[in-house]
């Protein structure tokens, strides 16, 4: 295969040519003259200004932003790109956040960085966004796909990581391993066997039996645990474990609940005083999910009752923006009283946070951000229809790759092709996913002349959310 070809962004600012790589990890730096150049054909409405410049580029123009301690891997392949990127350990207050964002065309995040509609609006440049994590509860993913912000995740990369996690804590609930700990550190020496358990033919309630909640009744079976599950779902039992109708069902025979759901306007506060009540005298709640899905003041009365007999927590409804502020209450008003119960655990939100699943997200996402800006692909998005072409290389010279991100509406295939129809189109892919619809083209007897004029005309369409011209 020859080298790789360009990407260009409406709003880039400077002149880019570059190739797609072969492979997803290659980094491609080949100058072209503006002939042979790349564009970047695409505008939204808010960034229409810059939208109507032609200039070749290259890799070195694209900014990357990445936040929150993104792996080393990651990190790796982007640069390998010729990107320019840029690191931060922690996340940014919003403010400091707004000011960067406006600025590039990548932004990595993880968990705690919350691109809000209000946020994004600022992103003018923003073409995708990799969330090195699981979860994307933090991004506003809607208006993201209506404004051609693609965005990415590691769906399953630290599920064995979070089920471990859990492993580990049932274990330590049921022994009070958190608090003899604790007070041998603080010199007392308190040996009890009351109210410690074995875990072995105890009922473990998952409630959310997808990758996490699926993988941890595996190791639990193995265990001697009885696992129960509760899911929106009906989902294949993996081993012995059952499904459960209802959440109620679930809380009045499980002797530990384990929470393993999204952050959802279903799932807020989805276990509160209701739940504490239905749950028996004397069992465990953990939760490694999201800290909205937890009625924190209910859990604490329920603590402080001898209804629940233990506890933990590895998320909260607000965290911290980096390591070493410390947990108190002006973050969450519950968190000096929370501090002082017995038997809880609580763990700054690591359930992910191993070598193993860091790495492996790190790949995973910049892979898929790459793939995405050097030749469109949308596989994997969590917020657009995934689309995939074959790979672009530079022997083709007359060729270019087209990209119309647009509303969903009636008649927009029939206007793009009579754009499109003075030249070859070699393969055409278009995929909907709600209101917004995604359309590639690979076309070839095209001449730089005739790219822009096909920009332009795909623009001037009123069903046009971005418009992007890979050549
Ligand atoms: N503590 C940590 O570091 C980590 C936390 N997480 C959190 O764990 C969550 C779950 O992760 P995965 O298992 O990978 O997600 P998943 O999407 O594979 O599974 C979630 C399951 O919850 C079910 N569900 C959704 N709404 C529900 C409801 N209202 N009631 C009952 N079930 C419902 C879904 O049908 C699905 O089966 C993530 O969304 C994320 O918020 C994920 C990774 C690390
Ligand atoms: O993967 C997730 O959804 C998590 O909650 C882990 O988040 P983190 O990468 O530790 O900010």
């Amino acid at each position: 295969m020859t080298a790789p070809r360009d990407i260009e962004r409406s709003s880039l600012g400077s002149a880019v040519s570059h190739s797609l790589s072969v492979s997803p990890t290659a980094a491609f730096h080949s100058p072209l003259s503006s002939s042979q150049g790349g564009f970047l054909a695409g505008s939204l409405p808010h960034r229409a200004a810059a939208a109507k410049q032609l200039k070749p580029f290259s890799t070195e123009d694209i900014k990357i932003l990445l936040l929150e301690n993104v792996n080393q891997t990651g990190r790796d392949i982007l640069k390998a790109q010729g990107y320019q990127v840029e690191f931060l350990k922690t996340s940014l207050p919003e403010d400091q956040l707004i000011e960067k964002i406006r600025d590039v065309h990548v932004i990595g995040i993880r968990s705690k960085t919350k691109l809000t509609a209000k946020v994004l609006q600022e992103a003018k440049n923003l073409l995708v966004i990799g969330c090195f994590c699981i979860g994307t509860n933090q991004v506003d993913l809607d208006y993201a796909a209506k404004h051609g912000i693609a965005v990415f995740n590691s769906p399953f990369a630290n599920s064995r990581s979070v089920a471990e996690l859990v492993i580990a804590e049932i274990i330590s609930l049921a022994r009070q391993l958190g608090d003899r700990s604790l007070e041998m550190h603080r010199g007392t020496w308190n040996k009890v066997s009351s109210k410690c358990w074995e875990i072995r033919g105890k009922t473990l309630g998952i409630v959310g039996y997808g990758h996490i909640g699926s993988q941890l009744s595996v190791l639990a079976e193995a265990m001697g645990m009885s696992v129960i599950y509760y899911d929106v779902l009906t989902l294949m039992a993996i081993g012995t474990a059952r499904q459960v109708p209802t959440l109620e069902a679930l809380l009045e025979e499980a002797d530990f609940v384990t929470l393993h759901v999204p952050e959802t306007p279903e799932t807020k506060n989805m276990i509160s005083a209701a739940q504490f009540e239905r749950m028996k005298t004397g069992s465990y709640l953990i939760n490694a999910s999201r800290g909205s899905v937890v009625d924190i003041p209910a859990l604490i009365k329920a603590m402080r009752s001898g209804k629940l007999a233990g506890a933990a927590l590895d998320v909260y409804p607000n965290e911290p923006a980096a390591n070493g502020d410390y947990f108190v209450n002006d973050l969450n008003a519950w968190a000096e009283d929370l501090r002082g119960l017995s038997n809880i655990i609580l763990t700054p939100h690591i359930g992910g946070s191993t070598e193993e699943a860091q790495r492996a997200i790190g790949i995973e996402v910049a892979e898929a951000l790459v793939r995405y800006i050097n030749q469109g692909i949308t596989v994997a998005s969590v917020n657009l229809p995934e689309v995939t072409m074959r790979q672009l290389t530079l022997d083709e010279p007359n060729h270019a790759r087209v990209i119309y991100i647009h509303r969903n509406v009636p008649g927009v295939l029939r206007r793009v092709n009579e754009i499109l129809a003075e030249h070859n189109v070699d393969k055409q892919i278009s995929d909907s996913k709600g209101d917004v619809a995604y359309m590639m083209a690979d076309i070839s007897d095209v001449k730089v002349e005739d790219i822009k004029e096909i920009r332009d005309s795909l623009d001037a369409l009123n069903s046009r959310i971005l418009t992007r011209v890979l050549y």
